[in-house]
């Protein structure tokens, strides 16, 4: 009897082409990616054409022989053909790592060094040069790819693709020199992507304006929301989204409905364009992560745009988020910080002590411990950091699940939902006292005419110790404010060892290629202003 072939078995789960591309066959003419890159020029690729371009870039990728569970470098901002790149790596089987096309060719080597990847792919007007070998290098273009040097060959030892296998690394600009890779499984993505959309954020008549650099996993966040939703994203180009002007000229030409970024995206736009802000009227939602949104800038965004859903998203790259608060509306003016929330459906938050105790009385902090289906598999060849990062189940350790140590501290509401309460090496020791940097910050964001404030421990000029130094953001019709006034408003609240010996003024506050406040820049800045 002839030997017939296995019926295809369950994969025990998604891949993530197929499930992002799932509406590829329910509404195949409905818009997938919108861009506008110049005024006046809007492209829409709907689902089919999605389809049909990943099919293309699998099938030049799969000629190529490179085995499953290899690495391809994707250097490029999002795009459709970046999107359709990234889902056609997902179905050959290939872990993509999302590389912004400004990384220094130093750290783009460094990762290369790390990932040892078969392939770097950009666009067919990637700039990127000088590639070390034995990496191959391939251009992807609207009519397919183009291999400019083949990929080392060798004889493929995995031919089966599992969905724990990697979908993507996301190389985190590590606070040590090595880059640490955060290794995301087809499972762990796919498992986060059906945690997100049972808050059923956005229906398939959003668009949503994506404004993260693809190495940043907020893209990929996007890219699963509005893919995930039969929705459209619309890529904001990154030498677009930090020019107010720019950003709402993309935003208005492509009829976006949502606008998900990080909180300093906003800050260009509240100061110079609030009208032509306001005057968005499709905009209906506003999503941010990956730090605090300073209140005052929040109050001002919410004045803005009255109607507007606002979401606070809470998580770390090492499962992608995990929680999806409202924010208040109104927001009332004795509001202190923002709830991050629960965890989204099928995962759980939990406050550990330090004596590895669970808390579970209201208002006392512990470290959030997140158990979920989403977590990496662990940091690319680290396995000391894994270990750190991925511990046993502190409740009952004999069971053999690991959880996340997030590293941030939070305390819980009377209702069980939870408030960030910093990282836990924010927390500084100033002359001997313990200082919450974020509490000093928020008392500084409070002055009248703050917009913005970061709060950091700096080694005291010629002394010995660390001296709390200020950063601060006036808003522009306050230009001037005064040092002594700004100490005296933060004793009114603060002991006198988290009143800053130290006040910066600053137009704007430098950000990391995430968008991030970038906290080494201010420092060494800091340095030059004396
Ligand atoms: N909403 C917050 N309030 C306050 N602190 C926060 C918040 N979101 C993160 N963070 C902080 O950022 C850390 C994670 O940093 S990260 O690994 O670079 N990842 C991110 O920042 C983005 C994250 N992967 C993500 C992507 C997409 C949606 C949500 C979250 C968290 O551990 C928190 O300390």
């Amino acid at each position: 009897m002839s030997q017939q072939p296995p019926a295809p078995a369950d994969s025990g789960g998604e891949f993530l082409h197929d499930f992002l591309l799932d509406s590829a066959r329910h509404t195949p003419d409905a818009p997938a990616v919108i861009e506008s890159a110049q005024a006046g020029r809007t492209t829409v690729t709907t689902y089919a054409e999605l389809s049909a371009l990943v099919d293309t870039y699998a099938s030049d990728l799969d000629a190529l022989g490179i085995e499953t569970g290899a690495r391809v470098i994707l250097e490029s901002d999002t795009t459709a053909p970046s999107l359709a790149m990234l889902l056609a790596c997902s179905r050959a089987g290939l872990a993509f790592v999302p590389v912004s096309p400004e990384v220094p060719q130093q750290r783009l080597v460094s990762i290369l060094t790390t990932a040892r990847p078969a392939l770097h792919l950009q666009a067919a007007d990637g700039t990127r040069e000088d590639i070390p070998r034995p990496v191959g290098t391939a251009r992807f273009g609207p009519a397919g790819l183009t291999v400019t040097r083949a990929p080392a060959h060798r004889r493929p030892r995995r031919r089966v693709p599992c969905v724990t296998d990697p979908a993507y690394i996301i190389f985190t600009s590590g606070t040590t020199g090595r880059p640490k890779g955060v290794v995301m499984s087809h499972r762990a993505v796919v498992a986060f992507y059906r945690g997100m959309l049972a808050h059923r954020i956005a229906t398939p008549e959003d668009r949503i304006a994506s404004t993260s650099p693809l190495q940043f996993d907020f893209s990929l966040l996007n890219i699963g929301l509005a893919l995930g939703s039969g929705a459209a994203v619309v890529p904001v180009p990154q030498g677009l989204v930090r020019w107010p002007r720019h950003l709402l000229r993309v935003l208005r030409e492509t009829g976006a409905t949502q606008v998900n970024g990080v909180p300093s995206i906003w800050r260009q736009t509240l100061r110079y364009e609030p009208e032509r802000l306001a005057a968005l009227d499709r905009l209906r939602g506003v999503l941010f992560c990956g730090e605090e949104f300073p209140l005052p800038e929040l109050r001002r965004l919410r004045q803005l745009l009255p109607h507007a859903r606002i979401i606070n998203c809470y998580g770390a790259t090492e499962s992608m988020a995990c929680s999806f608060e409202d924010v208040p509306h109104p927001l009332p003016e004795t509001v202190e910080r923002l709830s991050i929330g629960v965890a989204h459906p099928g995962a759980e938050m939990l406050l550990i002590d330090e004596a590895g105790e669970v808390v579970d009385r209201p208002g006392v902090p512990g470290e959030i411990h997140l158990r979920s289906p989403a977590l990496f598999s662990g940091y690319w060849d680290d396995p000391e950091a894994t270990r750190a990062a991925l511990v046993p189940d502190p409740l009952c350790p004999q069971s053999g699940q690991y959880v996340l140590r997030t590293g941030d501290l939070a305390v819980q509401g009377e209702k069980g939902e939870f408030y960030f309460c910093g990282r836990t090496d924010s927390q500084v020791q100033i002359n001997g006292n313990r200082v919450e940097l974020g509490e000093v910050e928020r008392r500084l964001t409070e002055f009248p005419g703050a917009t913005a404030a970061t709060a950091m421990a700096l080694p005291r000029p010629g002394g010995a110790g660390l001296q709390l130094t200020a950063f601060v953001v006036l808003a522009a019709q306050h230009a001037t404010a005064d040092a002594a006034d700004l100490r005296d408003f933060c004793a009114r609240t603060l002991p006198p060892y988290m009143v800053p010996q130290d006040i910066r003024w600053r137009d704007s506050l430098p950000t990391t290629s995430n968008g991030k406040v970038d906290r080494a820049a201010l420092a060494e800045g800091a340095q030059t202003d004396l």
